[in-house]
């Protein structure tokens, strides 16, 4: 099995050496030479993960096309809202049989679709040969080879399980599933959620408020699935649930951190810095999970509180108000 990896961030490195300890022959697609050249010389990537050393079978690359060639995977690591355009120069080059994954939690700004569909579109790819890899995943934490697991969902179970061969590691263990839309769904909306937690713990908020944004981010969660045809059972899995708790409750998030920031009385343009560059994808999908909610005719408070947080009309504090006033309901 051979696998290209397409973006040298967190995930895409840390990524690129689960499938290279599972034993697939797998090269690294980063943008930058210097980069590259560290993971083929030095075995690392101070940039993203500092401190980590990389297999030494693995090499890395700055020519999409080298990376590609001959790969049965070929895996996108990059921030969601590019992957259009990325994909829409390397779509040539793609090899005709090669599964498609997607590692992005993320929906795209305007036509509000998902990862995967994204990558159906560009690259004129049946559904099916498109997998999607998302659990409780904190990049650095698998990198220093924790024991983690994960799902990995395609439509075609078979295609999902070639997948898993290929990343299957003492220290990563991931399952098949075929529901796509919940997999990349519950990937999506816990950035949200996080950064909703972030806020809370900014401002000041304890546990009981973590966990009430937990349980009724996962409730919207589902409404929302239920509404695009997800299999509910699918938001109690490792997808759902599983990277709920992990990214709500992790400092290592960077979506948890954007919203602490915030809840702490920075701006959005401080918090946006001190990403040094790293996504906290949640702060633009918080907009299409909005918008794909409205769409639907799903509510979704806690993500159009956010969504009025992140586009500069809201804060913080209005947003519990506006919350904690909502008319009261049955669970
Ligand atoms: N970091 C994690 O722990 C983690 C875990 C699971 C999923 N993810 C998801 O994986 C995806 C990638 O995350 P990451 O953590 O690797 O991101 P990152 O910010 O660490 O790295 C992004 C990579 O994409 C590259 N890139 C290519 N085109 C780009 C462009 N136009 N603009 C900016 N960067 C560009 C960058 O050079 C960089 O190598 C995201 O959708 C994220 O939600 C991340
Ligand atoms: O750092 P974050 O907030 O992008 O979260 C990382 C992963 O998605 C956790 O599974």
């Amino acid at each position: 099995m051979r696998a290209a990896v397409l973006g040298a961030g967190n995930w895409g490195t840390a990524f690129a050496k689960v499938l290279t300890d599972a034993g697939t022959e797998t090269v690294l697609w980063a943008r930058r030479p210097e980069l590259a050249e560290a993971v083929n010389q030095r075995h690392c990537n101070p940039d993203y993960l500092e401190g980590i050393e990389l297999p030494g079978a693995l090499r890395a690359t700055t020519d999409p096309t080298e990376a590609m060639s001959g790969a049965d995977l070929v895996v996108f690591a990059i921030p969601s809202q590019t992957l259009r355009e990325n994909l829409g120069g390397w779509a040539g080059q793609l090899p005709p049989q090669a599964s498609l994954v997607s590692l992005m939690k993320g929906i795209e700004l305007g036509t509000v679709m998902r990862m995967s569909e994204v990558i159906s579109q560009v690259a004129k790819a049946l559904p099916e040969r498109v997998a999607v890899v998302s659990g409780p995943n904190l990049a650095r934490e698998i990198a220093m080879q924790q024991p983690t697991a994960t799902t990995v969902a395609c439509t075609d179970l078979a295609r999902a399980e070639s997948v898993q061969q290929a990343c299957s590691t003492g220290y990563f263990r991931p399952y098949t599933n075929t529901d796509v839309i919940g997999t990349e769904l519950g990937g999506a909306v816990k950035n949200v959620i996080a950064l909703a937690c972030g806020m809370a713990v900014g401002m000041g908020f304890g546990d009981n408020t973590v966990a009430s944004l937990i349980t009724r981010g996962l409730a919207e969660t589902a409404r929302l699935g239920s509404a695009l045809g997800a299999d509910p059972l699918t938001f109690a899995g490792l997808a759902g649930l599983g990277d709920l708790v992990a990214t709500c409750a992790s400092p290592l998030s960077r979506n948890r951190t954007f919203g602490h920031r915030l809840g702490r009385g920075e701006t959005l343009e401080q918090a946006q810095q001190a990403t040094h560059g790293q996504i906290a994808e949640g702060v633009k999908s918080c907009r299409s999970i909005l918008d794909l909610a409205d769409r639907h005719g799903v509510d979704v408070p806690i993500v159009r509180e956010v969504s009025a947080v992140c586009a500069g009309e809201s804060d913080p504090r209005t947003a519990v108000r506006a919350l904690m006033s909502r008319s009261i309901k049955s669970e």
